[in-house]
């Protein structure tokens, strides 16, 4: 690897509202930024470690002493460690930090090598929250101006929540929106099958983990025409994979830092293409430096990427980029945020410590 040296950072960015993940209420994220000096052009290069409590099952510390542990090892990058089980965030966030040092070096042209075609611009599907007036109110302010994609959360014993806002969707937009639910592996198949069969004909594109038990997604397809699309069960048990029958499943959500990492990501879309599924990326509440490179990933992989579940950003207080991670009208440009997703705030950062290699 050509880099002189490593500056390791934490960050901490109090959230806009606090986000509960799997039942673990959290006011900030952390994080750590990995920062490579390229020994040829002495430009920077940044990488992005941050597990999420609830998420991950690594926490900070670990992550950090693990980070610690691997740049400790001469050449860490040949050393083989980096074919080790290494934590999926510590993985992803050095992964990252390495594309990103030989995008540097090629003079700021994307290190990628494309599946097949690759699109300037992706979609992004915002997050709808609240009670179905308040769902409406930012459907239509978001409608407005452009946003095509939206999705809903649905909680088991509180579907009837849901209805009510999918139906008010579907009444106010009809097929000009394209809506995704998801019920992150909370309904009983009883409960599911009643919600699909009241739903409105024709209104959700896919429901993302709808089972607690993945292997009946099958079953429910055949019952009710819905698809299903693929999130925690591909870090959980990948394996079942194989077992869902594929005409079931309409998308994967590819979270690179808890899949395992960049390279697993890209095998996971891959697999996608080539059973003509959507590969959504998605993300864990990551800073601008992450949810910059999975817009690259998610543009060079197809010439109509999915859209993708980056709007995260919105519920971070600030960024840690110098020109904030975002979009006015619902479409991220690829270049312009991968470019700028270099360009870190560093007064934002506290630096914990230097590596020489
Ligand atoms: O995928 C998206 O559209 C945004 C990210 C997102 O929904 C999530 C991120 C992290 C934790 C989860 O609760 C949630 C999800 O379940 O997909
Ligand atoms: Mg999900």
């Amino acid at each position: 690897m050509r880099a002189s040296h490593v500056t390791l950072y934490r960050y901490s960015i109090p959230f806009t509202e606090p986000v509960t993940v799997k039942g673990v209420r959290l006011l900030q994220r952390e994080g750590i930024i990995i920062g490579l000096t390229s020994r040829e052009s002495s430009r920077v290069a940044y990488g992005e470690i941050a597990p999420l409590p609830g998420l991950h099952r690594e926490l900070f510390q670990s992550a950090e002493a693990q980070l610690i542990e691997v740049l400790a090892k001469h050449n860490f990058a040949a050393s083989g460690i980096m074919q080790e089980q290494l934590y999926p965030s510590v993985r992803t966030g050095l992964e990252m930090a390495m594309i990103n040092l030989e995008t540097a070096d090629k003079g700021g042209r994307s290190a990628f090598s494309p599946l097949s075609g690759s699109a300037k611009q992706v979609p992004l599907n915002a997050l709808l929250f609240g009670d179905t007036a308040k769902i409406i109110e930012r459907a239509e302010l978001l409608f407005n101006v452009g946003y095509r994609t939206f999705k809903l959360k649905i909680t088991a014993g509180k579907t009837d929540d849901a209805l009510r806002s999918l139906e008010a969707l579907h009444r106010t937009f009809g097929r000009q929106i394209e809506l995704r639910l998801d019920a992150n592996q909370s309904l009983m198949m009883d409960e599911a099958l009643d919600f699909a069969r009241s739903a409105p004909a024709g209104s959700i594109e896919y429901i993302e983990e709808p089972l607690q038990d993945a292997e009946l997604i099958g079953e429910f397809h055949a019952k009710t025409g819905l698809y299903s699309a693929l999130d925690e069960t591909l870090w959980q048990k990948p394996e079942m994979l194989s077992h869902i029958p594929v005409a079931a499943l309409k998308a994967l959500i590819l979270k690179p830092n808890r899949l395992g990492g960049i390279s697993v990501a890209l095998h996971f879309a891959r697999y996608a293409q080539e059973n003509r599924l959507k590969a959504v990326f998605s993300s864990a509440f990551e800073s601008g430096v992450s949810l910059s490179f999975y817009t690259m990933l998610a543009a060079s992989l197809s010439t109509e990427p999915a859209a993708c579940g980056l709007d995260t950003f919105r519920y971070l207080e600030y960024d840690l980029l110098e020109s904030p991670f975002g979009t006015e009208n619902g479409v991220l440009d690829a270049e312009a945020l991968y470019l700028g997703g270099q360009k870190v705030n560093e007064h934002l950062l506290k630096r914990t410590s230097l590596w020489t290699l």
